[in-house]
């Protein structure tokens, strides 16, 4: 122990002792509380935000809502959805925040919860094998395990762009939208990014600003959301099924209870693929992303298939040729469905909108942002408001902003310069005890939320039960099954069409973040990996 870490620990020996400190009140958060104190675990929770739902907390701009569709997108406890009925098929942030206090108030969570408790250090106390955690207000807690579920999108991305703070009018990152609000109505809005935030945001704008300029850099290949107003009696009809559909959701590569098609997109007649890229697209949300061929995430001709039908379909909503070029070009910019496609619902119609205007930064690069507006290569775009959807350090970002001291004299963030390394996409050698979810090397990005706080949850939920019942204070992983589970994922990356793109999946959104997979394809194969390491005595891990 370095002699800052052992003064340190000393200071805070009468801390409050925990069995578990979780951080984070998304899905995996509360999911985590509500288990372990099931489990009869003393467990506190410390949320940054004033309220619980995660990313619905922060992602509060006007058109956010998820892309999972209901019943998909919810806990599949029994007790929780028997009594709870949804108003769309992919709810807003605002329904999705009534869920979780819905969620709350039926499982009593947030008597166990501190809200606006920021955790900025953490330092691993080996003589008493526990953590010392401290939050951006001065408390310190002490926890046997110190339990992350930051999520993958805790940490925004803002660009370098020069002069961004002399900006004279509205400006706001779509992952930290004011709470009160922000209206578009009357005002020359700007949007940098076309991303899934992007798409949601230029859709409401483009609605009542009195201009909207769109800043793009790569096309997104956003796909028809067919979002449903959702009546009670449906949904009571619906939820005979639910039990089928959440063990559907645990079988399928993204934890959604979309089945794919076997066969390759090669071997069927071009008529019989049409038709089947038909059928998906009308079923709408992922189902045209993840229920086609099994090869289109693997074969390059197969994927261009599938381009060619969304880019035939997109082009035709297009009024514009020009436009119709940038937004659904005729060569793929990368391989289709190895960025996040995104759903939309009006998006390519907005664009025919006389008060809507996209900029091609890749043709007229941002030089800088000026008080009244964005200063391109072509010229000055007068703004009143100028919304930033350029994402977040994603997956690894919210672990990697917190002060966290091993065992090994190296912070988290030092450990990781090179890419993150984990071994099961759980924990890392060097930091005992440590355990995260929906985090690198684990599905995260590739499953749905609920899906993988479900899964990945009951692992961690077993695995404090273990160290209870066996006596042990301590779980390591250790450097050499973290080189092989590097090694399997790597292998498995390879296979596919991911690497093709500059993604946040592969952290190449962010300048100088090393490129690696940061999600393992495959919910199945992954919790295979977890649970036989679990059935062998935690294998790859150090228990003492
Ligand atoms: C705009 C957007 C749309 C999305 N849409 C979908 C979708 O359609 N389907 C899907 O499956 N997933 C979607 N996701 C992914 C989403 O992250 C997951 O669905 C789910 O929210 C993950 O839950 P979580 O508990 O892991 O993390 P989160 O919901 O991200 O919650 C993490 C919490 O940790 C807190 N936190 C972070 N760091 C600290 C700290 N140092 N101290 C204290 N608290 C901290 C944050 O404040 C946050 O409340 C979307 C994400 C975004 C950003």
């Amino acid at each position: 122990m370095s002699s800052v870490q052992s003064s340190q620990t000393q200071k805070n020996d009468d801390a409050e002792v925990f069995d578990a400190l979780i951080v984070g009140a998304g899905f995996n958060g509360i999911y985590q509380l509500h288990r372990l104190r099931q489990e009869g675990f003393k467990v506190r929770l410390f949320e940054a935000g004033a309220d619980m739902g995660g990313i619905w907390y922060w992602n509060c701009y006007p058109g956010a809502r998820v892309d999972s569709h209901i019943p998909i997108y919810e806990f599949s406890i029994e007790e929780l959805w028997r009594d709870w009925n949804w108003t769309e098929r992919f709810p807003a942030w605002d329904e999705l925040r009534r869920y979780f206090h819905y969620v709350d108030k039926k499982l009593d969570l947030s008597r166990d919860i501190r809200f606006g408790m920021r955790v900025s250090a953490a330092e691993f106390d080996e003589a008493r094998d526990q953590w010392v955690i401290r939050t951006t207000d001065g408390t310190v807690v002490r926890a046997r395990f110190f339990i992350l579920c930051t999520g993958f999108a805790s940490k925004p991305y803002i660009p370098n762009y020069k002069g961004l703070e002399s900006f004279a009018g509205e400006s706001f990152h779509t992952g930290l939208w004011p709470q009160e609000g922000a209206s578009f109505t009357g005002k020359r809005v700007g949007v940098v990014g076309t991303g899934a935030s992007g798409v949601q945001v230029v859709q409401e704008a483009s609605k009542d600003a009195a201009h909207l300029t769109v800043f793009q850099r790569t096309p997104i290949l956003a796909l028809p959301m067919q979002q449903r107003k959702l009546d009670v009696e449906t949904q009571q009809r619906m939820k005979a099924d639910y039990p089928e559909i959440f063990r559907i959701r645990r079988e399928t590569f993204g934890g959604f209870d979309i089945l794919r098609d076997e066969r390759s997109a090669l071997e069927v007649p071009p008529e019989e693929r049409c038709a089947l890229y038909e059928k998906l697209w009308q079923k709408g949300g992922f189902h045209y992303w993840i229920g086609g061929f099994s090869d289109i995430l693997t074969n390059e001709e197969a994927n261009r298939t599938m381009y060619d039908f969304w880019r035939d379909k997109t082009r035709a909503r297009i009024k514009n040729p020009a436009l119709a070029d940038k937004l659904a070009p005729m060569e793929p910019p990368h391989p289709f469905g190895v960025k996040r496609p995104s759903l939309e619902q009006w998006y390519y119609e907005a664009f025919n909108q006389d008060n809507v205007s996209l900029v091609d930064v890749r043709e007229m690069p941002i030089v800088e942002i000026v008080p009244e507006g964005v200063l391109t290569s072509d010229g000055l775009v007068e703004l009143d408001m100028l919304v930033l959807a350029t994402g977040f350090d994603a997956v690894t970002g919210g672990l990697t902003q917190i002060d966290i001291h091993g065992t090994g004299g190296i912070t988290l963030k030092e450990k990781w310069t090179e890419g993150a390394r984990t071994y099961l996409g759980f924990a890392t050698s060097g930091f005992p005890n440590m355990l995260f979810l929906y985090g690198p090397q684990s599905p995260s990005g590739f499953c749905n939320g609920p899906t993988c706080a479900e899964m990945q949850g009951e692992w961690v939920v077993d695995c404090l039960k273990h160290m209870r019942e066996n006596n042990k204070g301590r779980i390591e992983a250790t450097a050499q099954a973290e080189e092989e589970w590097a090694q399997l994922l790597n292998s498995i990356a390879g296979m596919t069409l991911f690497p093709r793109a500059d993604s946040w999946y592969m952290g190449a959104n962010i300048p100088g973040k090393p490129r690696q997979l940061l999600n393992f394809p495959g919910v199945p194969i992954y919790m295979d990996q977890c649970n036989t390491a679990a059935a062998k005595d935690y294998e790859g891990f150090v228990l003492d």
